[in-house]
């Protein structure tokens, strides 16, 4: 390893995030080396290619036989015409958090992880003191109040969620200085609001009525971005935005309502800042993770040619609109939330991952989603969320009341 490679740990590296962040990785071997990976561990094959071609120490999985790894990783060494290594293999449900704690100040440990299954990962990497570019939103929402206590030091975090990372390039353009992450000018804030683009998902302009009979493959067809399954499917319920509004309200330090969700169906104009003097500061490139990703590795510093610029000498327009929220009410409901506080923002992810899981099994219907985490936060006693006992005991109970009212209803 050459002194200038900075070390990298990809969690979730079979996903999107995951097989993106390998990309931008592979197109800059002077600059980064990847030291360890973790995954599910539901597609070994491509695991173990990941291993072999980027020349891991250590690779992690959560559900899986390591006997079965073994043999892929073996498999590997020989298609690439490598003699066989010995790696690290760590196996079960702490497996990726192990990998996250393995890192130590100099390594960017990138959380591509779905679900509120990556907030003990991202705590880990905070505590060995790495830098953590985070696309897991679910981390923020689910464990804010952990969150906080982990960080080491101001701008450990790098957001990778487009939004969060235009807001975050957007706020270099003025004083704002609070917030868990990247603060680049000190001084007062000088922030108004936060403007916070959504595509509109793939039922955008449907009525309540159309949204009853939807499926699942039409919740999955995004008109603009190709992500994995669950974060596609919280896009078709705008529950991704009310987690994006969560996930800002606790990176940024602003009130939820100076963040203003505002529908732009091209998802060229990632998110907006707005200042105390009426001007506003957008970030836009067509609709690709890589730069995000570039940016949670490279931070504050840009790499070349990481994906294509908008091109500005042919006609086109951007459109905006309000969200629909009678028709949407996510958004809604997370700044109910929001407000609450405590454990209640976990307590809406935990019972929203229940109910798209059963959504995608065909057990409830579209609108059911929503209308059961809604219950499911109705009834919850919100907690301070401080401790790791009280948000495990919120989520837990979360996903027993969500599964209670998806066989009940
Ligand atoms: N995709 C995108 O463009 C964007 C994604 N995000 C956020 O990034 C996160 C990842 O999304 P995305 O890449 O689309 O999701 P995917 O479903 O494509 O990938 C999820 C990854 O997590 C791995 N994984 C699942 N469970 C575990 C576990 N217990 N331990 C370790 N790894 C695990 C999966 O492994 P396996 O393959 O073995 O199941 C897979 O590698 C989500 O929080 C999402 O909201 C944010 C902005 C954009
Ligand atoms: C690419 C990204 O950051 C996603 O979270 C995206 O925001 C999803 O699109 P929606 O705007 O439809 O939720
Ligand atoms: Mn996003």
């Amino acid at each position: 390893m050459s002194s200038s490679q900075r070390p990298v740990v990809i969690l979730g590296s079979t996903g999107s995030i995951g097989t993106q962040c390998i990309r931008v990785i592979e197109r800059n071997p002077n600059l980064y080396r990847v030291t360890a990976l973790a995954a599910g561990g539901h597609n070994l094959a491509l695991l173990a290619r990941q291993c072999v071609r980027l020349g891991v120490e250590i690779v992690a999985i959560a559900d899986g036989d390591k006997a079965e790894l073994e043999a892929e990783l073996r498999q590997a060494f020989q298609t690439e015409g490598l003699p066989v290594r010995r790696l690290q293999i760590l196996v079960g449900e702490r497996a990726a958090t192990e990998c996250a704690a393995s890192s130590s100040a100099d390594t960017v440990v990138v959380n591509g992880i779905t679900g509120a299954i990556g907030l003990d990962p991202s705590l880990a990497a905070l505590r060995a003191g790495a830098t953590l570019a985070l696309a897991n939103k679910e981390s923020l929402v689910a464990g804010a109040p952990l969150i906080r206590s982990a960080l080491q030091r101001p701008g450990q975090i790098v957001p990778v969620d487009s939004e969060h990372s235009a807001i975050a390039q957007c706020l270099r353009s003025g004083r704002h200085e609070r917030g868990l992450t990247v603060p680049v000018v000190s001084g007062k804030t000088d922030v108004s609001s936060l403007v916070l683009t959504a595509s509109g998902g793939p039922f955008r302009g449907k009525t309540r009525a159309e949204l009853e009979t939807v499926t699942v493959a039409q919740a999955l067809n995004h008109p603009t971005w190709d992500m994995g399954p669950v974060v596609t499917i919280n896009s078709a319920t705008l529950m991704n935005k009310a987690l994006e509004l969560i996930e800002a309200h606790v990176l940024f330090d602003i009130a939820p309502e100076h963040i203003i969700p505002v529908v732009h169906p091209q998802s060229h104009i990632h998110s907006m800042v707005q200042w105390k003097d009426g001007s506003t500061i957008a970030q836009t490139s067509p609709p690709s993770m890589l730069i995000p990703i570039a940016l949670g590795l490279s931070w504050p510093d840009r790499l070349e040619a990481v994906a294509p610029a908008n091109l500005f000498d042919f006609p086109f327009s951007w459109d905006f609109e309000p969200v629909d929220l009678q028709t949407f009410p996510a958004l809604q409901l997370a700044r109910e939330c929001a407000a609450a506080g405590g454990t209640m923002p976990a307590v809406m992810n935990a019972a929203n991952e229940v109910c798209v899981q059963a959504f995608r099994d065909e057990r409830i219907g579209f609108l059911d989603i929503v209308a059961r985490v809604q219950e499911v936060c109705s009834e919850h006693e919100t907690l301070p969320g401080t401790s790791h006992e009280e948000v495990s005991t919120a989520v837990t109970w979360a996903q027993s009341y969500a599964r209670h009212l998806i066989a009940t209803r």
